[in-house]
């Protein structure tokens, strides 16, 4: 999917809303763990219940390899599920790679072709060989780390280097990596009042933005510094949606918790 698509999707759809996909068997309604395949139902259930308000689905890998082989097969089915059912919506392998360059080849490979996501979220640290393999699939998108949600972010990434913080580094220095029209950056919520300077840099790049509801970041401090004219905002929650009931009715409360973020959003579109 392209930029453009998506955001013609977004304006369609008025909503920007990514919902996370991660899997934790602990937290979904017992009932599906009766089921062959309880990771793939529930994603099934989520995905079908919030697509209309939704415009991006964002697997975090993590939740399905801690359950080995079935948990991979369940992120085959739910990919395949999405691409087949619901092609207008934009997939996000929440994969966080990052290695040398013919490493990251197979990376890219795994998640663009096998999978065929359109985009993965991938780490800057080992800088350009270990990005531009991803940047070389048409259509497809590499989501790099700018400025994450969590506390460590201020570890490195609001440190200064060479006069500026590293992380406006990584957004700079991205700008002149082969193919950088297909990067988008991830930004947490939790760090709406860098969003002005990021906009400085990154006009119209996509951002993806993590941490509104579970981690306590505000999607109107976000989307007031942070939207741009093509829109260029995606944001996730994960918890406070897919976990919000572990009931029967859990897909119709996660529909409600989509549906209140989307309502907010569409004052922004
Ligand atoms: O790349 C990400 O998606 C990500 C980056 C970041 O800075 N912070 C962050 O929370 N995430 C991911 O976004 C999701 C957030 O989930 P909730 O906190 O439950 O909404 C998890 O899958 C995280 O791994």
């Amino acid at each position: 999917m392209t930029t453009t698509q998506l955001t013609s999707e977004i304006r369609k759809k008025q909503s920007f809303l990514c919902v996370g996909l991660d899997i934790d068997l602990n937290k979904i309604p017992k009932f599906l763990l009766e089921k062959e395949d309880p990771i793939f139902e529930f994603n099934k259930a989520i995905i079908d219940a919030t697509h209309d308000v939704t415009v991006a689905y964002k697997p975090n890998i993590a939740f399905y390899e801690a359950y080995g082989i079935k948990g991979w097969k369940a992120l085959d089915k739910t990919i395949r599920y999405l691409n087949e059912k619901y092609p207008d919506v934009f997939t996000i392998a929440d994969a966080k790679r990052g290695d040398i360059g013919n490493t990251a080849s197979m990376y890219a490979k795994a998640f663009f072709e096998d999978l065929n996501f359109d985009s993965v979220t991938v780490a800057p640290y080992m800088g350009r060989d270990s990005v531009e393999p991803f940047l070389n699939f048409e259509n497809k998108h590499t989501i790099l780390l700018a400025l994450t949600s969590n506390n460590g972010a201020y570890d490195f990434q609001t440190k200064q280097l060479e006069g500026r913080e590293l992380y406006k580094e990584v957004l700079e220095v991205s700008k002149t990596y082969a193919n950088s029209n297909r990067l988008m950056y991830v930004v947490g919520a939790t760090k709406a009042s860098y969003f002005t300077e990021i906009r400085k840099i990154v006009p119209n790049a996509f951002l993806l933005v993590p941490g509104v509801g579970a981690q306590g970041g505000s999607l109107d401090e976000v989307c007031k510094n942070g939207i741009s004219e093509n829109v260029g905002l995606l944001i996730n929650s994960t918890r406070g949606i897919i976990y919000a009931s572990n009931k029967e009715d859990f897909a119709e409360v996660a529909r409600n918790e989509a549906l209140k973020l989307q309502q907010q959003m569409q004052a922004y579109l």
